[in-house]
């Protein structure tokens, strides 16, 4: 198939004509077939599907961790082919490096980029005061729970300024409440940065309080079933029928 050589409609990022396919040692693995979708700048979108749909290939195909088989990812009309620092991803795993104390590890991807250390720490506290955790720059990742590695990996991606988060079931392995805190403090930081954001969860619940709008992956190979917006104000409370109706609509697609 002849390759676009440009993005074919309007997008901050554009997923367009995605195809995977893996090889593996039985055989090839269809995990992508012809996913399109478009993400405006600004944008808060979750990709959501059953396990296996194809959420972190997707993903890490436009973090630019992984090459599509078929297709190109147009981000601002460019095609993606590697990381950058434009795109700051944040793990279920937080991929903290436990070595380092927690205003080392924010301050990592500064280092690369040039800056004086001066400028790189006040960066760095700037970035842990806003995930609140301001008192625990010196603590090392194991002195943590969950929650606050999550908010370090966050301040991370953050500290270079990305003009995009890309997430990955951040928030996973946390319990309920801290979930939901995080949930506040996420979109509090995502309103005061206007970043676009990428989040990827099998969570229902999880992509109706948070997205603008949700990309529904189904099948295997997966491919975009749906995308549904969510025309509720925020904050968005549970409780509402309009909240459940929601969780309901995106239930039934992804099976
Ligand atoms: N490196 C790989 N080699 C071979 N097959 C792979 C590889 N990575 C993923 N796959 C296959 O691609 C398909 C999609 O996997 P992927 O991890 O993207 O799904 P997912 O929706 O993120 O699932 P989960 O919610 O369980 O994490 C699966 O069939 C998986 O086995």
């Amino acid at each position: 198939m002849a390759r676009m050589s440009q993005q074919p409609t309007d997008g901050k990022i554009v997923v367009d004509g995605i195809d995977k396919r893996f090889r593996s040692e039985s055989g090839p693995v269809d995990a992508l077939r012809d996913v399109n979708f478009a993400v405006e700048e600004g944008e808060f979108v979750c990709i959501i599907g059953a396990s296996g749909a194809g959420k972190t290939t997707l993903f890490r195909i436009i973090a630019g961790l992984e090459s599509a088989t078929e297709g190109t990812v147009w981000l601002d009309g460019e095609p993606i082919d590697g990381p950058g620092t434009d795109r700051g991803m944040v793990f279920q795993e937080y991929g903290l490096f436990p070595w380092r104390t927690v205003l080392k590890n924010v301050t990592f991807g500064l280092e690369e980029r040039g800056l004086d250390k001066q400028a790189r720490l006040q960066r760095a506290r700037e970035m842990i005061d806003l995930v609140g955790l301001d008192g625990f720059e010196d603590s090392y990742p194991k002195e943590l729970s969950g929650g606050m590695k999550q908010r370090v990996g966050i301040a991370r991606a953050l500290a270079v300024d990305p003009e995009i988060l890309l997430m990955d079931e951040p928030f996973g392995s946390v319990d309920a409440q801290t979930k939901q805190r995080l949930h506040e403090e996420l979109l509090d930081i995502w309103s005061a940065t206007n970043k676009t954001v990428l989040f990827v969860t099998h969570d229902v619940d999880e992509a109706v309080t948070l997205a603008d709008r949700v990309v529904v992956l189904t099948g295997s190979p997966g491919s975009v079933h749906e995308v549904v917006d969510i025309d509720l104000a925020r904050p968005r409370s549970r409780t509402d029928d309009a909240f459940a109706d929601y969780e309901q609509q995106l239930r039934d697609a992804i099976e």
